[in-house]
């Protein structure tokens, strides 16, 4: 690591050079701010040991500009034992350490290593980053379906504030991806987003896995944990199917999410934790209240904004971009060659139901493209339910029932045309209208 030595002592300065490179550092040593600021912006270092009084420079404003000019820069504050509460300071303004004089060089050597740990687990976390991106479809947040620009352009907006959000919608729409969105674009991004699957642990083990529990407070609490809450701290807490959290749990969520205070289990001590709440369920919270499943007053809490992620069927026009995408990034990853879908695939396609949504859809293309000889996508690559014998399709003037014939007509226009209005008028009929028949024909 290259690090830089910021003291007008040159006995620090040598101490500190001889410590940094008893370890295999390269150390260099300057003797002002200004001199350091030269070094920087010829080239980054790795970590920097600053003075916090430097003659009659401000060793706070060099930490500042340093980090300006690279804001990655871990630094590490020298101060004398009655600057100590300057020092804290100077960590709430983005250094990552400090030392008090008189120091010894052990101390320099504990800090460099926690600083060279620190940066092995940032590349770690950068190369899992890069491979999950290799390895998943790209998101796309984009879309040609009114409802839907709609729904994401209210999310954008929240995201820039801090209020909590309820996304509502049928399983695979993509709320989960829709809450990682929300994340990144907020002011909390370079802070954690933790997620907390509320169905998969008992009513003991969810409470603990929020808030965190101490050593012996139940069997198998063999250690101390600080839980979610604590490890979203300044970020997100994703909390995804809270439609199934028990009542037991839900007061004190509420409590977190008005008092921002919260125990953990087996302690007494009030802890306290800045969240940002963005909740998730394919459940209707609405009914769940009336049932008396879901706290009424969490409800409302979590409801100030909700974001309902439309099906895949009701987003026709949506559909053959969403499905190319899929189909090229899984051709490329399994290196094949496949330019589309056969005609048989894009009639079985718009007439499916699609219950699992996007994520089945993405499946049944990955499936699909494993499967494949030809050039392109067949009827033969995908599962069962997709091949519909001949003599059982709905045909004009097979034997069918008016419903069927309506309800397979409705199905074939929503998917070719690019919006409801569009199928609407093809249909000869007022979108309202187009809305009940498919309410009523339980097509959505
Ligand atoms: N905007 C999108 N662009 C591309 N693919 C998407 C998008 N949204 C979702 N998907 C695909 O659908 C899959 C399911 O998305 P996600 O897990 O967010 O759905 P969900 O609504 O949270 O599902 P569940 O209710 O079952 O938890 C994702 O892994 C991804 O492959």
């Amino acid at each position: 690591m290259r690090v830089l030595i910021v003291d007008d002592e040159p006995g620090i300065r040598k101490t500190t050079a001889l410590a940094v490179e008893a370890m295999g550092h390269e150390p260099i040593g300057v003797s002002s701010g200004l001199k350091a600021l030269k070094e920087i912006e010829t080239e980054a270092f790795d970590a920097c040991f600053l003075d916090l009084k430097l003659g009659t420079e401000n060793g706070l404003v060099v930490l500042e500009k340093l980090l300006k000019a690279q804001p990655s820069l871990p630094v590490v504050m020298f101060t004398a034992y009655a600057n100590i509460s300057t020092a804290v300071d100077a960590m709430r303004r983005g250094a990552t350490d400090f030392i008090p004089k008189p120091f010894t060089p052990e101390q320099i050597r504990q800090v460099l290593e926690k600083i060279e740990k620190n940066r092995r687990l940032e590349k770690r976390v950068e190369q899992l980053e890069s491979q999950i991106t290799d390895e998943a479809p790209a998101v796309d947040l984009t879309s040609e379906e009114v409802t839907v620009q709609r729904t994401l352009a209210i999310a954008f907006k929240a995201a820039e504030t801090s209020a909590s959000i309820l996304i509502l919608g049928p399983s695979g729409t993509g709320k989960s991806v829709l809450a990682r969105e929300i994340h990144r674009r907020g002011a909390q991004k370079d802070n954690a987003f933790v997620t907390v699957n509320c169905p998969s642990l008992s009513k003991e083990l969810l409470e603990s896995e929020l808030f965190g529990h101490v050593k012996g407070s139940f069997t198998g609490a063999v250690a101390d944990t600080i839980g979610k809450v604590a490890a979203a701290d300044g970020g997100t807490l994703f909390l995804d199917e809270i439609g199934e959290m028990p009542l037991e749990i839900q007061p004190k969520l509420l409590r977190l999410l008005q008092e921002r205070e919260y125990e953990r289990v087996g302690e007494s001590r009030t802890r306290r934790a800045n969240v940002r709440v963005i909740a998730a369920t394919n459940r209707n919270l609405a009914e769940e209240v009336k049932a008396g499943r879901f706290r009424e007053d969490l409800f409302y809490r979590l409801n100030v904004i909700t974001l309902t992620m439309s099906g895949l069927r009701d987003r026709p026009a949506d559909f053959s971009r969403l499905a190319t995408s899929y189909l090229d990034f899984f051709s490329k990853r399994i290196g094949k060659k496949l330019n589309g879908f056969s005609p048989e695939v894009d009639d079985a396609f718009s007439r499916y139901a699609w219950p699992g949504n996007l994520r089945e859809l993405r499946n049944v293309i990955e499936r699909a493209v494993i499967l494949a000889n030809g050039d392109r996508l067949g009827l033969e690559d995908m599962p069962e339910e997709f091949a519909t014998p001949e003599d059982s399709r709905v045909t004009v003037g097979g034997r069918v029932t008016l419903e069927e014939l309506e309800t397979e007509h409705l199905r074939r226009v929503l998917g070719t045309t690019k919006t409801l209005d569009d199928a609407a008028k093809i249909l000869g009929i007022d979108p309202a209208t187009l809305y009940r028949k498919r309410q009523k024909l339980g097509m959505i």
